[in-house]
């Protein structure tokens, strides 16, 4: 290996890609913050491309933290502390060389910087043994404890092994379709495969805005889970609620179902791109933005959906923040407020009409605990079972009608995200 340049001036090109990946890091890991939303403030005044490197390097090191610092930890005698800039440029540097490919002098030459004033010697020298070793890191990362131990308990080990190898890779990007009857015609020009009719799942990395249909608006970008919950509620002619609608993947499929569709949110910049994707798609609805504390319809309607607030800890696939800062306390105040969103929205549905809740999830209390709670305190709704038929061959149902999505499922053919979806009919 190269002699490391260990002067490197601190607005060098590339250091300040590699300071907003350690500002990323420290937002996520000492804040608990959620990675996209320290974005913009990491990566302030920064070109699209060195906010999109800084962004790639948290997210690796995020996949693959508990094994970058038993690495570490195996080069140390003693053990540098876990909020250390130290170790958070060690983490830095190896997960771009054993991730990113990038050349070990670029890594540690960028990282150094960022330890100005501090062991910039023990870094280097850490580094470099590692280097000497040719070490490398396993195909599965190792789950941190806090988010192993907890799907353990609730899911079982096989989810767990399943959930670490789905985070190796890149998830696929799946396509909802406008028009379900195309399905082969765009398997055949996107060079796809589908698992469900309306479905186009297309290889990671694709660049979305220069695909056939893109600019048609013939079809979005959006897990094959979380298009779920809308086709429970099928084709419709009646006035639908869409509640916590942005950016609008399922208020696009309920407006192309046919159904009269209001999507609210109370976010203006994600509204904005609910706004974009209605336009693209030449898709018609009504967009309300408002607190749902607050807001309440003009009268009750024939379908609500609540793709509700969550922890998140389903889609960790893309979003491997969650795996740090998914507590038991976060889980319990998301799950209060569901609580409330979901009991202001049973009183929007009509006689007769439905409800579905979803939550991108993977945890009980947010899923099939909020649902057994809300149905003990309403009594005038009921499971309205989900059949296997409006699931994909491999997403059974469970025993009681509802729906859980976990990380093992269609393994083979790129997984899914997990999900909770309950569909409740309005007896009385
Ligand atoms: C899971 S995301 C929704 C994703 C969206 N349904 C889709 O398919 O694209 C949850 C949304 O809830 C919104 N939200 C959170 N609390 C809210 C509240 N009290 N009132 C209205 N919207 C809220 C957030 O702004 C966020 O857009």
């Amino acid at each position: 290996m190269a002699r490391p340049q260990l002067e490197l001036p601190a607005d060098a090109p590339g250091v300040p890609a590699r300071r907003a990946a350690l500002k990323l890091l420290d937002a996520v890991l000492r804040q608990g913050k959620a990675l996209e939303a320290a974005l913009d403030r990491a990566a302030a005044n920064l070109p699209a491309n060195d906010r999109g490197l800084a962004h790639a390097i948290a997210a690796e090191v995020l996949r693959f933290l508990s094994d970058l610092d038993a690495l570490i930890d195996s080069a140390t005698r003693n053990r540098i502390p876990d909020d250390a800039k130290a170790r958070f440029a060690l983490r830095i540097a190896l997960a771009q060389v054993l991730r990113l490919g990038t050349p070990p002098h670029a890594a540690i030459s960028t990282v150094l910087p960022l330890v100005d004033g501090g062991p910039r010697k023990l870094v280097h020298g850490v580094f470099g043994a590692l280097m000497r070793q040719g070490v490398s890191l396993p195909d599965t990362p190792a789950l941190p404890d806090v988010a192993a131990l907890r799907w353990e308990a609730q899911h079982g080990s096989a989810m767990v092994e399943a959930a670490m190898a789905a985070i190796a890779q890149p998830p696929a990007t799946d396509l909802t379709l406008a028009d379900p009857a195309a399905t082969d015609e765009w398997v055949a020009k996107l060079e796809g495969v589908s698992l469900f009719p309306g479905h186009v799942r297309l290889p990671a990395g694709k660049q979305i805005t220069a695909l056939p249909g893109f600019d048609a608006g013939a079809w979005w970008v959006q897990d094959l889970a979380a298009s779920l919950p809308a086709r429970l509620l099928g084709q419709g002619a009646g006035d639908a609620l869409d509640l916590c609608a942005a950016p609008g993947g399922k208020t696009l499929q309920l407006a192309s179902q046919g159904w009269r569709t209001i999507a609210v949110d109370m976010s203006e910049s994600r509204l904005a791109r609910l706004r974009d994707n209605l336009g693209r798609t030449r898709i018609d609805a009504e967009i309300v933005c408002a607190d749902l504390r607050e807001w309440k319809p003009a009268a009750p309607v024939d379908a609500v959906l609540l793709d509700a607030p969550c922890s998140a800890t389903g889609i960790f696939r893309r979003h491997p923040d969650v795996l740090h800062r998914v507590r038991p306390s976060v889980i319990a105040e998301t799950a209060g407020l569901q609580r409330e969103l979901l009991g202001r929205a049973a009183e929007w549905v009509r006689v007769g009409g439905r409800l579905v809740y979803a939550v991108c999830s993977l945890e009980r209390p947010e899923g099939e605990e909020q649902i057994a709670d809300f149905l003990s305190r309403h009594r005038h709704f009921a499971i309205d079972p989900v059949n296997q038929a409006e699931l994909p061959a491999g997403v059974a149902p469970n025993p009681d009608g509802t729906v859980r999505t976990l990380p093992g499922m269609l393994i083979e053919q790129g997984g899914l995200d997990g999900f909770f979806i309950a569909r409740m009919i309005r007896t009385a």
